[in-house]
């Protein structure tokens, strides 16, 4: 956009300085110095560099017309081409974003009970994970106990108030840094779980850990294959997940991708980005375009790739239609009061812990946009795009070249510089019709099969 404005700025001081020398030097009429000046003008105008580049985009839209990738910046299709480097995280984007439990590691307890105290606290938490405990002890029939307030942290877990203690699910280092006491037992136990490929989460209760929930959300193979054809294309590779570095390099040793970052937040995967881009790379960010908006808006292309996790339930639309745990919930102590669920019971001082707690993790906006959106395949989609993108670049390449030469010939030729060859000027009428002709040319080589 940038250099067509300057392009055409030279544009016009080019026409007007030959025909300020032919008027001057030549002699000619003023009528005759504008023509020349039209003549010029038209030579040497930017137009047929914009219609190039719009009708690559349009080339490569229309390639796309049959599959459900969404463009909503049409710029994004040209500067994919530019892009070297892609940036993706973990969780929905490599995976089935089918979660499920792989393992309950209780410590003093029952397997029962240390995931109805999980799940209990997840009762409202959004994170994939947290539905994946709280449906699995519904399923079970576990008796879940209520929550007076409950806050999740973003890459770390969640914690919430059940019975005026403080319960705790998530990361390992998250509750080491709330001097929560971890056995080694556990922590052995933890670090084999995320080598085979498994997230441990931590459940605490009070000061003490009460054991391990591993979840897992296993790497699709189609995007296996799909990653291997992004790096044959020449493009890098980098993984940017918020799980921990053990489950990290796990999924980079089994994608075959070297450069992995975990333990990321969204903030902590845009600095990643901005430091890839300050070495001169160009970044596409593949990711969640609500958990990864700051690391999608740090990249030079954003591509949103639908989580599985958001897929409209379509398989089962009638089954279980209301929970009867929730029901159970409703219910006060004695049986027949029906409590209320939106007025938790919380002391003025755990409200106002949560509220400063909550304030802090305001940061999202929900409204965002990626340039482009794959489809439901997810990332070997992009593969596809890639393609499409690249057909396009030598299409675009021949249409470069012809404008350029256009551009010099006609622009010396209206200029009057071959009258040294003895050459007539060109008029400016003749080099209208070949400008309508050389665009015409450019429309069809563009869109042609
Ligand atoms: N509600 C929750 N309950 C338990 N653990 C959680 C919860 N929310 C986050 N975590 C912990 O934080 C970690 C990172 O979560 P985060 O949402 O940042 O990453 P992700 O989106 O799951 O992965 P990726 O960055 O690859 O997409 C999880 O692996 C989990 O250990
Ligand atoms: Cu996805």
């Amino acid at each position: 956009m940038f250099s067509s404005f300057f392009h055409f700025i030279a544009s016009v001081v080019l026409a007007a300085g030959a025909a300020g020398y032919w008027y001057i030097a030549g002699g000619i009429t003023i009528e005759a110095a504008s023509e020349i000046f039209l003549g010029v003008f038209l030579a040497a105008s930017p137009l047929p560099f914009i219609v190039s580049r719009l009708l690559i985009a349009l080339r490569i839209k229309r390639r796309l017309r049959d599959s459900a990738i969404v463009c909503s910046r049409v710029g994004a299709l040209t500067e994919l081409l530019h892009v070297d480097t892609i940036a993706f995280n973990r969780n929905g984007t490599l995976t089935e974003g089918n979660v499920f439990i792989s393992a309950l590691v209780p410590e003093g307890m029952t397997q029962g009970s240390l995931l109805a105290l999980a799940a209990s606290a997840e009762r409202e938490a959004a994170h994939p994970y947290a539905h994946a405990l709280y449906d699995t002890a519904v399923q079970r029939g576990l008796h879940l106990q209520r929550h007076s307030a409950a806050r999740e942290t973003e890459s770390f877990g969640v914690e919430a108030l059940i019975a005026r203690t403080p319960v705790r699910v998530g990361k390992k280092e998250w509750l080491q840094e709330e001097n929560i006491e971890i056995s080694a037992a556990l922590l052995t136990r933890a670090d084999q779980l995320a080598t085979s490929g498994q997230t441990p989460l931590f459940v605490s209760s009070s000061k003490y850990a009460r054991g391990i929930i591993a979840v897992r959300d296993d790497i699709r193979a189609e995007v296996r294959r799909a990653l291997q054809s992004l790096k044959e294309r020449g493009l890098s590779l980098i993984l940017l997940t918020g799980e921990t570095k053990r489950l990290a390099n796990a999924t980079g040793k089994e994608l075959k991708i070297s450069e992995v970052r975990s333990d990321l937040t969204d903030a902590d995967k845009a600095r990643e980005i901005r430091l890839l881009q300050s070495r001169g790379s160009v970044v596409a960010m593949v990711g969640d375009p609500m958990s990864d908006q700051a690391a999608m808006r740090a990249a030079d292309i954003s591509i949103g790739c639908p989580s599985s996790y958001e897929k409209p339930v379509t398989d089962a639309p009638d089954e279980t239609p209301h929970d009867p745990l929730h029901e159970e919930l409703l219910r006060g102590p004695n049986g027949d009061e029906s409590a209320s669920e939106i007025e938790p019971l919380m002391s003025p001082e755990d409200a106002a812990y949560f509220e400063a707690q909550a304030l802090r993790n305001q940061g999202h906006s929900t409204n965002f946009t990626p340039d482009i959106t794959l489809d439901s395949e997810g990332l070997p989609s992009l593969v596809t795009l890639w393609d499409t993108c690249n057909a396009a670049r030598a299409r675009a390449k021949q249409n470069r070249l012809l404008s350029t030469l256009f551009l010099l010939t006609f622009t010396l030729a209206s200029a009057g510089v071959f009258t040294a060859l003895d050459a007539a000027i060109l008029p400016y009428s003749f080099v209208g019709g070949a400008l309508v002709l050389l665009l015409i040319f450019l429309i069809v080589n563009a869109l042609r099969k």
